[in-house]
């Protein structure tokens, strides 16, 4: 299935209105974090993420990015507390990252964006029966976000990137198990978070946004190895996936909480 949509000038975020017309919505991710502007909330709970090794089974090109897919029926990994009123079992994660280290992240704090993002994407699975369905509600998805600066190599990120091999090409699926996301996570628990939209087609808006301040550090060379993963499926010419960021939206009187001061 060919996507309708991507990042490229001709199909790229200034496109995606005229067939998602909720791209100009009230609602919509990425944004621009001002911390200053962020209120204090003493009552926002620290998070609780209890993730395990046995929930991910594979890694997966879905064209525009790689996905590393949780089973999400046994050992749920799941978030729960912090801005959240239910439990939110983890689906997926992925990355967004850009044609060079200067930029990639889809969030930025105060104009300065990072190489690149991760989000760990969660449903509602109190109140909803599969991701799909909660995507449909307001308060259907919860995703947990990582900046990644470049830096020093990252031990977990390790295992990720040097299974990119195994999926080069758009479609191409690899058993990926055994791995504990919450190595991806930052030493501090403090966040920033708000309500918005899925970042990509449909775009829906249906996300309570949950953003570490503290970044995790990865090398050069592994952020280089995400853009060595194709957009392009076997036998087609190859074209490496360089940019899956879309910019910042209006933030629309939305207000940003902070969990820390
Ligand atoms: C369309 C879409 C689906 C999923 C699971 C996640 C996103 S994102 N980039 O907002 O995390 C977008
Ligand atoms: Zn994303």
């Amino acid at each position: 299935m060919s996507l309708n949509w991507g990042y490229d000038s001709h199909n790229g975020p200034d496109q995606w209105h005229k067939l998602y017309p909720i791209a100009n919505g009230d609602f919509q991710s990425p944004i621009e974090i001002k911390s200053s502007e962020a209120k204090v909330d003493e009552s926002l709970k620290s998070l609780s993420i209890r993730y395990n090794a046995a929930s991910l089974k594979s890694l997966v090109n879905v064209g525009h990015s790689f996905q590393v897919l949780a089973e999400d029926k046994e050992n749920p990994s799941v978030v729960s507390q912090g801005p959240l009123k239910a439990t939110y079992r983890l689906n997926q994660f992925h990355f967004h990252w850009g044609a060079s280290n200067d930029f990639g992240s889809e969030h930025t704090v105060d104009g300065k964006g990072y190489a690149a993002e991760l989000h760990l994407v969660h449903w509602n699975s109190d109140k909803y029966s599969s991701f799909a369905e909660a995507a449909k509600n307001p308060d259907g998805c919860a995703i947990v976000t990582v900046f990644i600066k470049v830096g020093s190599s990252h031990p977990g990120l390790q295992r990720v990137v040097e299974a990119l091999k195994l999926i080069a090409a758009k479609g191409k699926q690899a058993a990926f198990t055994n791995f504990d996301a919450s190595t991806l996570l930052p030493a501090s628990m403090d966040y920033w978070t708000y309500q918005g939209s899925l970042t990509h087609p449909p775009l829906l808006e249906c996300v309570t946004w949950i953003i570490f301040k503290e970044p995790i550090s990865a090398s050069s060379e592994q952020i280089n190895l995400f853009r060595s993963i194709l957009s392009s499926a076997e036998g087609e010419k190859m074209c490496p996936i360089l940019t899956n960021y879309r910019p910042i939206q209006p933030l629309k009187g939305r207000e940003v909480k902070a969990s820390f001061q």
